[in-house]
């Protein structure tokens, strides 16, 4: 078969989720897509789905993830499309990627990653370190969670989700006095300036791994797709998730589990430091190892077995 660029008449269809980052993240992938192929954005349709983890009802729930499904639960009804055809891609956030794609699948494109820090909002203070004793902080993520714990276990944890534009609501609602989002996340909403958000550096809260990285899903089988999505791959992005995601697999982790995970490039050397933690936050075990580029992932793989193996008894109960 001969192999054909998509057309306004037969447009590729990239699948989302249909939240305002989801779609940001879609546009960025489509106009990288036409400009690669000097091709109009009407090439590109993008098809908006929507999975279990969209339902309302449930996110308004405010209860953990974990007890909603767990994995998979933003991707499953993407994935389906990608499998049966509907789609021909799918974008998605990293960070909420699982380390293995259901069997047909795979994902093994990435866009240039944006800001990997967190970012500290609050409409009163402007760090963390302002905050007073006793305060309410908003946050489901495990990590967040268990890392503030660690920093200020004065604090008060409150369930805090929806998109970026719900979690400002209730800040000025009161339902908290502050939370954590990611920069990556506000950046791609063109909403730096905007909100009140103070970058944190990565040595005072390590990123969730994969954190601000674009990840583009495809079918196995499509040679076609293949050819397209080479074109737009960011090379030291992958490296970089390459080694975070090895160490993530080797965890057994996922974005729901305390942990966290960074690699940074230099030349050809590739340092990685990592981060698991109990829920409650009475403990934290990290590492910071460096080694050649090309052994990002045996690294990655490494340093979980050497967290496993510190963390001793008891410490993973929280997976049961
Ligand atoms: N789990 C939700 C999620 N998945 C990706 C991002 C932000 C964008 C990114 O990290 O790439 C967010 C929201 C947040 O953490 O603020």
């Amino acid at each position: 078969m001969v192999k054909q660029l998509p057309t306004p008449a037969a447009p590729l269809k990239i699948g989302t989720r249909g939240s305002p980052l989801a779609l940001a993240q879609a546009y960025e992938t489509r106009v990288r897509l036409a400009e690669a192929f000097d091709l109009p954005h009407e090439a590109f349709e993008i098809v908006v789905i929507k999975t279990t983890g969209d339902d309302a009802a449930l996110i308004a729930k405010d209860k953990p993830l974990k007890e909603l499904g767990g994995k998979g639960l933003f991707t499953k009804e993407i994935e389906e499309q990608l499998l049966d055809g509907s789609i021909d891609i799918a974008v998605h956030s990293m960070k909420d990627m699982p380390t293995l794609q259901p069997r047909g699948l795979l994902l093994e494109t990435y866009l240039p990653r944006e800001d990997v820090r967190d970012a500290f909002v609050c409409l009163k203070y402007k760090s963390l370190a302002d905050v007073p004793e006793g305060a309410v902080m908003g946050s489901s993520s495990l990590r967040r969670r268990a890392q503030l714990a660690v920093k200020r276990p004065d604090l008060m944890l409150s369930e805090f989700r929806g998109n970026v534009q719900t979690r400002l609501k209730k800040l000025e609602e009161g339902v908290a006095d502050a939370t954590f989002l990611a920069m990556a996340g506000l950046t791609r909403l063109g909403m730096i300036g905007q909100v009140p958000a103070t970058p944190v550096e990565v040595t005072d809260m390590l990123p969730a791994v994969a954190q601000g990285a674009i990840g583009i899903e495809r079918r196995g089988d499509d040679s076609r797709v293949a050819d397209m999505l080479a074109a737009i791959h960011h090379e030291e992005t992958g490296q970089r998730l390459a080694a975070e995601r090895a160490f993530l697999a080797a965890l057994d982790g996922s974005c729901e589990t305390p942990l966290a995970g960074l690699a940074e490039l230099d030349g050809n050397t590739l340092r990685l430091r990592g981060e698991v933690l109990r829920p409650d936050g009475s403990e934290a075990i990290n590492d910071d190892q460096s080694a050649p580029l090309e052994d990002g992932p045996e690294l990655g793989r490494e340093m979980a077995a050497k967290l496993l193996e510190q963390a001793g008894k008891g410490f993973f109960d929280w997976r049961a």
